[in-house]
C-alpha cells in the first residue's frame, strides 16, 4: 500500500553527480514511489554557487546552508554528493543526529573516517549507504555488505578507477599523451575535483580501503593502502609490455594472507597480459574479481565514473535506505569483527619487469644476475639488446616478496654497470 506521506530528501552538492540525482528523482519519481512504497520529494538543495543555472531543480529548492538543511528535522534522508573530507563530515554526523539516513558517494571521507561514521550512524539508528563510492554504477559494496556475507573472501582486485583507466587506454590504444586524455576524462566529469587523487592514486587506495574492510570484516584506512600512481607511466613502458603480450592497468588488490593472519591492500600500475579479462576493460570502465571460498571467482564489471551512471549507485541506495525508513527497519552496519592487521607492501609476494640501461661489455649479464640471486631473487627471463658500446636489459622475475624485489633493485643502481633503472613495474595476472 502507498504511503501519501512523502519522504524527504536533502541533497548535498549539485555537482556532476548531483545533479544526475536530482534529474532522475525528478523523472523518475512515479516509478521511485511504487518501488519504496511512499513517494519520495526532493526537499533542498544544498549548492556552493546558487547563481548557477541548474534545470530541472526549483529555485526555492536551492539554499547555500547546507548546515541548516540537515538540521531540518523534517529529512529522512541525506545524499552527500559534495566530495572530500569536510564539511562532508559534520554534514553526514548531523543528518544522522537529526534523525536522517545518509547515502555518500564519498570514498575519500569513508576511507578515513568510515568507522567513526558507522558508530554515528548506529547510535541514532540510521542508515550509511555508500555504492556510488567504490566502482560508480557497478553493484559492489551491497554485494559484499550482503550477498556475499555468508562466504570468505580471499582476494579482491580489479580496476577502481575510471580517470586513470581512461588515460592509460587512450595512451596505450592511440599513443595519446597524459595531459591531452587527462583533460578529456576531466571534461567527461570522471575526474575528482582535485584529479591529483586520481591519477597519483589516492582515489583507488581509498576504494580499496573501503573494499578490504568489508571483504576480510575488519578495519583498513586509506594510510594502511600501498600506494603509487600512474604519472610515471611512459610510452616506453608500454612498449616494453606490449614486447611482452601485455598492457599497463593501475590495479587495487586486497588480499588475505594464506595463513588467514593478516591482510593487505595495494594500489599501484602493473603489466597484465592481453589474455587477462583486465587487460580489455577499456575507457572508464571498471572491473572487480572477488574470489570467495565458496563462490570461487566472481567478476564485476561496469561504467565506474561519470554523473549519471554514479547517480544510479546513489538511487539505488536512496530506494533501499528509503525502505528501511518504512519498515522502521536497518541495514547493515559496519562488520570489523576480525581486527586483521595490515601487513606492509614488502610482505606481498609481487613480480617485477625490470628494465636496466648497461654497459654492453662481457660479465656485466653474469654481474646483474649475481644481485638478483644475492637478494633470494629468481629470474624468469632476461632480454637484452644492445648498440655502441651500451645495451638495454630487460629482467622479468619469478615471484618474490617486494621487499626483496625492492632491495634487488636498489643494490642493481650502485652497479658501475648500471647507467640507470629506466623502469620498475610490477606484473600481474598470471
Ligand atoms: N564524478 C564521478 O564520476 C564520481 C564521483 N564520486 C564522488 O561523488 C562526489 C561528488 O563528485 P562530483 O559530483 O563529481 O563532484 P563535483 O565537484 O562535480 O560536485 C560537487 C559539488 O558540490 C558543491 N559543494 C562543495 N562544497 C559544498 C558545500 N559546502 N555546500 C554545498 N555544495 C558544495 C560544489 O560546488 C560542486 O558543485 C565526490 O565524493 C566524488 O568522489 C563517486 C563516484 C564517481
Ligand atoms: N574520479 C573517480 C570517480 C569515480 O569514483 C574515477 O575516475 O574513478
Ligand atoms: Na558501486
Amino acid at each position: 500500500m502507498m504511503r501519501t506521506r512523502p519522504l524527504k530528501v536533502a541533497l548535498l552538492g549539485c555537482g556532476v553527480v548531483g545533479s544526475e540525482v536530482a534529474r532522475i528523482m525528478t523523472t523518475h519519481a512515479d516509478d521511485l514511489a511504487a518501488r519504496i512504497g511512499a513517494p519520495v520529494e526532493l526537499a533542498g538543495v544544498a549548492v556552493r554557487r546558487p547563481d548557477k543555472v541548474r534545470g530541472g531543480v526549483p529555485a526555492e529548492l536551492i539554499t547555500t546552508d547546507a548546515t541548516a538543511l540537515v538540521k531540518r528535522g523534517d529529512i529522512d534522508v541525506v545524499v552527500e554528493v559534495i566530495g572530500g573530507i569536510e564539511p562532508a563530515r559534520t554534514l553526514i554526523t548531523t543528518a544522522f543526529e537529526h534523525g536522517a539516513s545518509v547515502v555518500s558517494a564519498n570514498k575519500a571521507l569513508l576511507a578515513q573516517d568510515g568507522a567513526a561514521l558507522y558508530a554515528a550512524a548506529d547510535q541514532h539508528g540510521e542508515d550509511l549507504y555508500y555504492e556510488a563510492a567504490v566502482a560508480g554504477a557497478i553493484p559492489l559494496i551491497r554485494p559484499l555488505r550482503e550477498s556475499l556475507a555468508g562466504d570468505k573472501i580471499n582476494r579482491v582486485m580489479g580496476i577502481v578507477n575510471g580517470t586513470t583507466n581512461f588515460i592509460l587506454d587512450k595512451m596505450d590504444t592511440s599513443g595519446a599523451g597524459y595531459s591531452e586524455a587527462l583533460d578529456e576524462a576531466t571534461a567527461l566529469g570522471y575526474a575528482e575535483a582535485d584529479p591529483t587523487a586520481d591519477v597519483e592514486g589516492f582515489d583507488a587506495a581509498a576504494k580499496a580501503a573501503i573494499l578490504a574492510g568489508i571483504a576480510f570484516h575488519t578495519r583498513v584506512r586509506l594510510d594502511d593502502v600501498y600506494r603509487e600512481g600512474m604519472t610515471e607511466v611512459t610510452a616506453a613502458d608500454f612498449a616494453s609490455a606490449k614486447q611482452m603480450g601485455c598492457t599497463i592497468k593501475l590495479l587495487a588488490i586486497c588480499e588475505r594472507a594464506a595463513d588467514g593472519g593478516s591482510v593487505t591492500a595495494r594500489v599501484h600500475p602493473a603489466m597484465i597480459p592481453l589474455s587477462h579479462p583486465l587487460a580489455s576493460v577499456r575507457e572508464a570502465y571498471n572491473a572487480v574479481f572477488v574470489e570467495a571460498e565458496a563462490a570461487g571467482r566472481l567478476m564485476f564489471y561496469g561504467p565506474g565514473a561519470g554523473g549519471s551512471p554514479t547517480a544510479s549507485a546513489v538511487l539505488g541506495d536512496l530506494v533501499a535506505v528509503c525502505r528501511n525508513k518504512l519498515n522502521g527497519a536497518n541495514g547493515p552496519g559496519e562488520s570489523a569483527y576480525t581486527q586483521l592487521p595490515v601487513s606492509p607492501m614488502g610482505d606481498v609476494v609481487t613480480r617485477y619487469h625490470i628494465s636496466l640501461d648497461v654497459a654492453d661489455k662481457p660479465g656485466v649479464l653474469a654481474q646483474v644476475a649475481t644481485v638478483f640471486a644475492e637478494h633470494g631473487v629468481s629470474i624468469d627471463t632476461v632480454r637484452q639488446t644492445g648498440k655502441d658500446g651500451e645495451a638495454s636489459l630487460v629482467v622479468v622475475t619469478h615471484r618474490a616478496p617486494d621487499a626483496a624485489l625492492s632491495g634487488t633493485v636498489e643494490a642493481l643502481r650502485k652497479l658501475d654497470t648500471v647507467r640507470g633503472v629506466a623502469s620498475i613495474m610490477r606484473v600481474e595476472g598470471e
